[in-house]
């Protein structure tokens, strides 16, 4: 589905912050990318997306969505893609949110900048995905401003809207990092129930390993932009093969001996 192909960016002239970077993202498939800070992690994501900052660019490779490559696609079609098949959530997307405006209006304006839908079928989609993502009262989220909401609900609300079209694949960078610990097994819930419901792909990017280990099929290890050790949740917890690896563990607090991420 998601295919890198040995992708590698830089930004300025600077040495490349991501190298020769390989991953294949299976449908239904959850991959974390873990790594200290500057590891590239974010670098790979929006790369996928087209959205590298100014200056950031891709250097060698291919990245391949259904086999059609993404280096090459006009701004319409990057338009089509991301409101369709591929969705991207952040750390902040309930802050990226219009403080003066309704959830409504916006999750209207936003559906309709990518469908033609009437402002009512709009709005019916937008509260109907809200009560998919579990959130009560969905009608008055839709009618409050995001000032009247917590953190973890506006972040919800944000995951809502990238899921609305269904996306074949959600990127999430950070997705859960901002908020307090119940709200982020709420939220990791919540992505895992989008799997089960959509069938959709996850490419997820944390500092914790305790969310990658439970979210991810396939956990990939990065650091100074390249990957130094993937695997499945078992094998990078229980037999870590890179050095790197063992010392991201070590950092993880352990009781009698026994780890718990
Ligand atoms: N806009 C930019 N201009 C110049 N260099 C950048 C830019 N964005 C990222 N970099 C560099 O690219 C490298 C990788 O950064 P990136 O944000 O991808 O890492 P990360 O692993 O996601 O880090 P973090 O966990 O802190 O978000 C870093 O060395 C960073 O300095």
């Amino acid at each position: 589905m998601l295919d890198y192909q040995s992708v590698s960016v830089i930004y300025g002239d600077n040495k490349p912050s991501l190298s020769d970077f390989t991953l294949r993202i299976q449908k239904g498939e959850i991959v974390a990318l873990v790594g200290e800070s500057g590891s590239g992690k974010t670098t790979a994501i929006r790369a996928a997306m087209g959205l590298l900052p100014s200056g950031g660019q891709i250097v060698k490779g291919d990245i391949r969505f259904d086999g059609q490559s993404l280096l090459y696609l006009t701004d319409n079609e990057w338009r089509a893609l991301r409101g369709g098949s591929m969705s991207m959530i952040f750390q902040d997307s309930g802050t990226m949110l219009n403080p003066i405006r309704t959830i409504g209006s916006q999750f209207i304006e936003y559906i309709r900048t990518h469908k033609q839908k009437t402002k009512k079928e709009a709005w019916e989609m937008g509260w109907m995905m809200l009560e998919r993502m579990g959130l009560p009262h969905s009608k008055t989220i839709m009618k409050s401003y995001p000032f009247q909401l917590s953190g973890g609900m506006r972040q919800r609300v944000g995951i809502a809207m990238a899921m609305v079209f269904e996306p074949r694949i959600l990127l999430a960078d950070e997705p859960t990092s901002a908020l307090d610990v119940t709200t982020q097994s709420q939220i990791v819930r919540e992505m895992m129930g989008l799997r089960e419901k959509f069938g959709t792909s996850i490419l997820l990017v944390t500092h914790n390993l305790g969310v990658a280990a439970y979210m991810a099929d396939r956990i990939l290890v990065m650091t100074q932009g390249s990957i130094v050790d993937q695997g499945d949740r078992q094998a990078i917890l229980e037999h870590p093969s890179a050095d790197y690896t063992r010392d991201l563990l070590e950092s993880v607090p352990s009781m009698r001996g026994k780890r718990y991420v």
